[in-house]
């Protein structure tokens, strides 16, 4: 498949702020990747860097193995959708969705049609005027019709209702399963967006946290669900990253996966087992130290 962005050591401040302190990271071509962390992690600096839009302070992006700055046989295989989009100011969806038809050579009219009816987006109405929601299903269709190469979704979806944001998850994943490429989703909903993304890389403080396989994360972490006294028994001196009283039972998750010897102690016990949710491990993820952090990788 091969890589279609290598970031290395890559730096951004703003005066007093590093947005980014010394990044490294590398996404493979055709892969939905979920670009996690905190608020002010360095989220939309990575990706407005790598889309060539701002100017890293130090280190090096390359984008199918060239510079994306000012380089036309790049910027347009790329696509950058954010919930604060400006346009101009009389412009209406129409407009908007004929600049991007010129700008993206991939560009699905059909599939832009589609979708304009899927989110009932009023075409005659001036996108100042058209509400948060609104404005955001304008986001989400040039992100998706415009099957660029590369597309970054900076929380464009924000601003969608449930229904509709599950319609936007319906059809990426469709239209991705169709035109495999390279997707960046930028979210603070992680286990809404979990069932789509297949590696993940969490910043924190400017800093890359976790760069690995969505499945790999899941395994770092279980939750058991069960009378304490048993849960301990298999848990041992695990950490315990959430506790939760049921009744007369508790739901805990601990860092570290299950041993097959553990696994069947659980079943004695009659434990039941359960996937963790990948939010929780990120929230406590992004909560510890690095240096912990690696701890409980080789645990
Ligand atoms: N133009 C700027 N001037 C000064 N500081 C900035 C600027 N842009 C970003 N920052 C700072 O850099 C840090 C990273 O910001 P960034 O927008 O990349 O974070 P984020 O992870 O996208 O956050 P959020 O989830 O809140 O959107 C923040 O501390 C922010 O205040």
């Amino acid at each position: 498949m091969g890589t279609a962005i290598e970031v290395k050591n890559l730096s951004r401040r703003h005066r007093s702020v590093a947005a980014l302190d010394d990044v490294t990271v590398s996404f493979e071509a055709n892969t939905i990747h979920g670009l996690l962390g905190r608020n002010g992690a360095g989220k939309t600096s990575l990706m407005s860097i790598i889309a060539g839009q701002d100017w890293p302070s130090e280190g090096e992006v390359r984008v199918f193995g060239q510079r994306p700055h000012e380089n036309e046989a790049v910027l347009p295989r790329m696509c950058f959708v954010r919930e604060d989009q400006k346009y101009m100011d009389d412009a209406k969806p129409g407009h908007v969705f004929t600049a991007a038809s010129l700008a993206y050579p991939n560009w699905d009219a059909d599939l832009a049609q589609r979708l304009i009816e899927d989110f009932h987006l009023p075409m005659k109405t001036k996108i100042n005027k058209l509400s948060r929601g609104q404005r955001s299903a304008v986001a989400v269709i040039i992100g998706l019709a415009c099957r660029a190469n590369i597309t970054f979704f900076d929380e464009p979806y924000i601003g969608l209702d449930a229904a509709a944001r599950q319609l936007f998850y319906d059809r990426l994943l469709e239209d991705y399963a169709e035109n495999p490429r390279t997707i960046v989703v930028s979210s603070h909903l992680i286990d809404e967006i979990a069932p789509l993304i297949e590696h993940i890389v969490l910043l924190d403080r400017g800093r890359v946290l976790v760069d690995e396989s969505a499945d790999e994360l899941r395994e770092r972490a279980v939750t058991l669900i069960g009378r304490w006294d048993h849960v301990q028994d298999v848990i041992g001196g695990r950490e315990i990253l959430r506790r939760e009283e049921l009744g007369r039972l508790v739901r805990v998750t601990v860092l570290g996966g299950l041993g097959a010897d553990e696994q069947a102690r659980a079943r004695e016990l009659d434990l039941d087992i359960a996937p963790v949710s990948l939010q929780q491990l990120v929230v406590h993820l992004s909560a510890r130290q690095g240096a912990t952090l690696e701890t409980a990788k080789e645990a």
